[in-house]
């Protein structure tokens, strides 16, 4: 049986349960829960039959052969250096932690050293695979353009003294680098970061705020001597949290099901 803890018992944490339950995710069992929303916790507890714990501290000291982080950018430095710490391998969603090249060379040492892995799904966006076979070429420029619902980037949007009840029109609400896209919209772009670890090379972002669209739309472009890549995908948010694509959390499923599995498709 593999053994899974998970911290951040929202939508991709119960997501991710929900998969193991029903069987997509086979021979894994939800063995031990931390949030920092109590109610959150003992709700997924009470699905899963899970350990609620009182710290990360707590958790990693588990049985566990995989932590899943599904918290936040600031909860990343934590769950996963005690993780690795703790000889267990961690799948990070909040991959835009990893922006911080510190905290990046910090967490790949530790996993070194302890001979764990540290896993960082697709998420919400498509084409790494591609993406990381054309780095072995010469990467040129990477972009990334987001386009979400007004209500999706809705948090982000008042701490930049946006009024969105004034967003009649699709918006460029940002256009810059990785690094400060990240830092303006830490729980809506996460995807920029982890496409900039892949290639190897930072992302140029461009955030559109939509009050017509009723999607999650990532349009990632990279241009390489290889060659070049488009894609884009179209998310259907999650509904009990609107910044979230489904695919997202869909990802995660693939990847720890993966796991298992004695073939391996893709880069
Ligand atoms: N890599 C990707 O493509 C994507 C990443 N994300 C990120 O994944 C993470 C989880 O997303 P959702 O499940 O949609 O969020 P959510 O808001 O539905 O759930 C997050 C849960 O984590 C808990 N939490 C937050 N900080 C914590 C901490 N320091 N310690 C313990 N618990 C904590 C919250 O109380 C909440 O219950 C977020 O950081 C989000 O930005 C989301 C979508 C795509
Ligand atoms: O789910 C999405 O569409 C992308 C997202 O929130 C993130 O990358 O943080």
């Amino acid at each position: 049986m593999f053994k899974i803890g998970i911290v951040g018992c929202g939508a991709i944490g119960s997501f991710i349960s929900k998969k193991v339950l029903d069987g997509t995710i086979k021979n894994t069992k939800v063995v031990a829960v931390y949030d920092k929303n109590l109610d959150k916790m003992e709700e997924l507890s009470k699905l899963t039959g899970a350990k609620i714990c009182k710290s990360v501290d707590d958790l990693v000291k588990e049985d566990l052969d995989l932590v899943v982080e599904a918290a936040s950018v600031r909860a990343v430095e934590e769950v996963a250096e005690k993780s690795l710490t703790n000889k267990k391998d961690v799948l990070i969603m909040s991959v835009g932690a990893l922006v911080d090249k510190n905290l990046f060379l910090k967490l790949q040492n530790l996993a070194k050293n302890a001979g764990k892995k540290i896993y960082l799904p697709s998420g919400a966006i498509g084409g790494l695979d591609a993406i990381k076979a054309m780095r072995l070429g010469k990467i040129k420029e990477v972009i990334l353009k987001t386009t979400k619902p007004v209500n999706a980037l809705e948090d982000a949007l008042k701490n930049l003294g946006y009024n969105v009840k004034d967003i009649k029109e699709p918006v460029i609400v940002f256009e810059g680098d990785v690094f400060e896209a990240i830092k303006e919209f830490p729980a809506n772009i996460n995807v920029s970061v982890t496409l900039s670890i892949a290639a190897e090379f930072p992302a140029k972002v461009m955030i559109v705020a939509d009050p017509n669209a009723k999607l999650n739309k990532h349009e990632v472009i990279v241009k390489s001597s290889i060659g070049k890549l488009k894609v884009c995908v179209e998310n259907v948010p999650f509904e009990e949290n609107p910044r979230t694509s489904a695919l997202a959390a869909y990802s995660a499923v693939r990847l720890i099901r993966d796991l298992a599995e004695p073939i391996k498709v893709g880069t």
